[in-house]
């Protein structure tokens, strides 16, 4: 079978100490690829005179675009501005320099929550650009369209080979664990870890646990993007998920579960529950012969296990603001 990643080809991924960037970068070098990594002190992906000078110098066949400022819910809510600015400045200075020193292929990762807040589930890629966005990721969610938009319009009009995929809600070894600013799950993991050993009879969860939200592992993404740079080659981006979700109330019975923690779930309300549900149609990406490995409770139980293992230090997040916010 042809492939439009050549073996050995040599790749950028940017982000690669995050979540998602460290999965690819091992699944990219297991597949024989090298990987070219930079951290964001080397240099800052929002810098663009910097970010295309080091692509003309590295000339890669390839980059993966997993660096962003993310986080959860409330991370979200609170600090829309880097979500929108950071991520809006590091898009245009690495798929501008990526074009700039005529890289090949381009991977940019955007997100489940571009879609409509009401999107008819599953959300077929379709439904970009057909309603109102969930107001808690607006910021954020702009800016993933507009990257949609920048790498379709570098496709249109100067034919390059480059692909956008959305994401659902990932997790994983390397993921953000600070209850303040991260995704559920880790937040989830954390709170339940500390009340046991705090011996605390009740942990207190946001929102009305009701909202679905369906979990890939890092891994299974990282195996979908290195098909996905090998195999597709289309402006419609492409789903990634594993086409099942659970309510966040069954979420923390499992990962209570999982942890060991036996007190009481109790809700906040006055915190926001976001999308009611987001569930991803993953028709187009398991044509391409995708089928994800890792079951959910195998990978809440390892991503714990990870945890407990690492004990990484917290993470301010990825922009000066939220870093501000959490030296308070
Ligand atoms: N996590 C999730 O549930 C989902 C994530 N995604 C998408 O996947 C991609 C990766 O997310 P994820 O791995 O979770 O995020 P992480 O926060 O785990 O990792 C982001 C990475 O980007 C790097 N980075 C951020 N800003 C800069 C900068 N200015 N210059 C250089 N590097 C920078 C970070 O560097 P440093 O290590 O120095 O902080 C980090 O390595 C993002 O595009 C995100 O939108 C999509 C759907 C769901
Ligand atoms: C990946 C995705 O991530 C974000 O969207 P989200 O899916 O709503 O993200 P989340 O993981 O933070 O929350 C999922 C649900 O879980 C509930 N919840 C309960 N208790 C905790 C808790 O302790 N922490 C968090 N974070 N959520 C909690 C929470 O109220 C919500 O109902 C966006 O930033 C968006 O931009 C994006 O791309």
């Amino acid at each position: 079978m042809t492939t439009l990643l050549e073996p050995g080809a040599r790749v950028f991924v940017a982000g690669h100490r995050g979540l998602a960037g460290s999965a690819i970068a091992r699944a990219l070098a297991d597949e024989g690829h090298e990987v070219l990594t930079r951290t964001r002190t080397d240099l800052d992906l929002r810098d663009a005179a910097a970010t295309e000078a080091f692509l003309r110098d590295a000339r890669p066949d390839a980059v993966v675009l997993a660096a962003a400022t993310v986080g959860g819910i409330m991370a979200n809510h609170r600090f829309p501005v880097p979500f929108l600015e950071d991520n809006l400045r590091i898009q245009l200075s690495v798929i501008a320099g990526a074009h700039a020193a005529d890289v090949d292929r381009l991977l940019f990762l955007g997100s489940s929550c571009i879609y409509p807040k009401h999107a008819p589930q599953p959300i077929s890629e379709e439904a970009l650009l057909t309603g109102p966005l969930e107001p808690t990721n607006e910021a954020y969610a702009l800016a993933k369209i507009a990257g949609v938009a920048q790498v379709r319009a570098y496709r249109r009009q100067f034919g390059r080979r480059w692909i956008a995929a959305m994401p659902t809600n990932l997790y994983g070894p390397g993921d953000n664990f600070d209850p303040e600013t991260s995704h559920v799950l880790p937040a989830l993991i954390r709170r339940f870890h500390d009340a046991k050993e705090a011996g605390s009879p009740e942990v207190t969860l946001w929102g009305t646990g009701t909202p679905r939200r369906e979990f890939l592992h890092s891994a299974d993404l990282a195996a979908a993007c290195v098909l996905l740079l090998g195999a597709y080659d289309d402006d419609m981006p492409v789903n990634v998920g594993c086409g099942e979700d659970l309510t966040i109330a069954a979420l923390a019975e499992a990962v209570a579960g999982a942890v060991g923690f036996t007190g009481r779930i109790a809700w906040d309300t006055a915190k926001p529950d976001g999308t009611p549900r987001k569930l991803l149609d993953v028709t187009r990406l398991n044509a391409l012969g995708f089928a994800p490995r890792v079951p959910l409770a195998r990978g809440i139980r390892e991503t714990y296990e990870w945890w407990l293992h690492a004990r990484p230090p917290a993470r301010a997040g990825t922009s000066e603001y939220m870093a501000a916010y959490m030296a308070q």
